[in-house]
């Protein structure tokens, strides 16, 4: 049995307008996504902005209702309002600036999931939360502090503090250090991974970045308007990609391995070839049409010359 299986899901949003303000159309956000993840370990989700990451994720823990398909967690159905879902999925956001209620302190920005379902006495509760603020390297005198008091870097520590206060086994983490500066990125990604081992704790992971996603993840889906291109293991994905989409993101990462970069240097022609055959739309052997205008401006920079 997996430990969260994703069949087959689609979150529309409708499109209303008219007269009578009745649904004209829909955005597929997400149209038929399927992966499972293993426990303990971290699935990767990468794509463009726009491309239905955060849908997908918000649709698991029960934020966007589902249009069709299913998510099942350890062998049940999950549905948003169960208070399996809210214990046991917890999700940590891209912006700690804004995720975090700036006049809390500390205390009370922990403690709320916990008052929220476990009736500790204050004793108990202050001790837990000085727990948790040693589990993500704070000291005990942060309780009385606000967010703006803490570094960027910091202040997603507290919202990881907050997100595994109630022991959760699944954390949804979307784009949790896009905000945050390049140095300070890789010590909270090896943090989030010292505390995974520990509390085996299994991740879904949302970036932009193929590079980070690498770093962090055993399986990799990789999304293009609404859809997976491509998915397998992270070593499937950056030793063979599949997909013209998948090689254009692998040969853009930066790599020092002489053998990787000869790799990506194959990759870059071979996609350049395929833009010379058509430069605007790609059809993959599924007859599906892509049309690759849409893409964003970092990922059109990265594309070889027209030739
Ligand atoms: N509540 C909503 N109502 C209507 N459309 C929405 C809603 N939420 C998302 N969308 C649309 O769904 C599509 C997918 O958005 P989503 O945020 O999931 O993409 P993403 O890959 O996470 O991108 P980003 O990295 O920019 O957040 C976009 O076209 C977006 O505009």
């Amino acid at each position: 049995m997996a430990f969260l299986e994703v069949k087959n899901l689609k979150v529309h949003f409708p499109v209303r307008g008219g007269l009578f303000n009745r649904k004209i159309d829909a955005v597929k956000a997400v149209d038929g996504v399927s992966f499972t993840i293993e426990q303990g370990k971290t699935y990767g989700l990468v794509g463009e902005s726009g491309s239905g990451k955060t849908t997908t994720g918000r649709a698991i823990i029960g934020l966007n209702k589902i249009t069709a398909g299913q998510v099942i967690f350890e062998g049940q159905g999950l549905t948003g309002k169960s208070s399996r879902v809210q214990k046991d999925v917890q999700m940590i956001f891209q912006d700690p600036y804004s995720s975090l209620n700036p006049r809390k302190r500390v205390l009370d920005l922990i403690a709320e999931p916990l008052r929220n379902y476990e009736k500790l006495t204050k004793q108990d509760e202050l001790e837990q939360v000085i727990q948790l603020l040693k589990k993500v390297g704070l000291s005990q005198d942060s309780i009385w502090k606000y967010p703006h008091e803490f570094s960027g870097g910091q202040r997603q520590r507290i919202g990881i503090a907050r997100a595994i206060a109630l022991k959760p086994k699944l954390i949804i983490a979307d784009e949790p250090v896009s905000a945050l500066d390049v140095s300070v990125q890789a010590q909270v990604l090896n943090f989030m991974q010292e505390i995974q081992e520990e509390l085996n704790l299994t991740y879904l992971f949302i970036s932009h970045d193929l590079g980070i996603v690498k770093h962090m993840s055993d399986r990799i889906g990789i999304m293009y308007k609404g859809r997976f291109v491509e998915e397998g293991t992270t070593g499937e994905i950056f030793n063979s990609p599949q997909h013209i989409y998948t090689k254009r993101l692998v040969a853009a990462i930066p790599d020092i391995d002489p053998k990787k970069r000869s790799l990506q240097k194959h990759l870059r022609q071979e996609v350049q070839s395929e833009y010379k055959r058509s430069y605007h739309d790609y059809f993959d052997e599924q007859g599906h049409v892509y049309d690759l205008r849409n893409i964003s401006d970092s990922h059109l920079a990265a594309l070889p010359e027209k030739g």
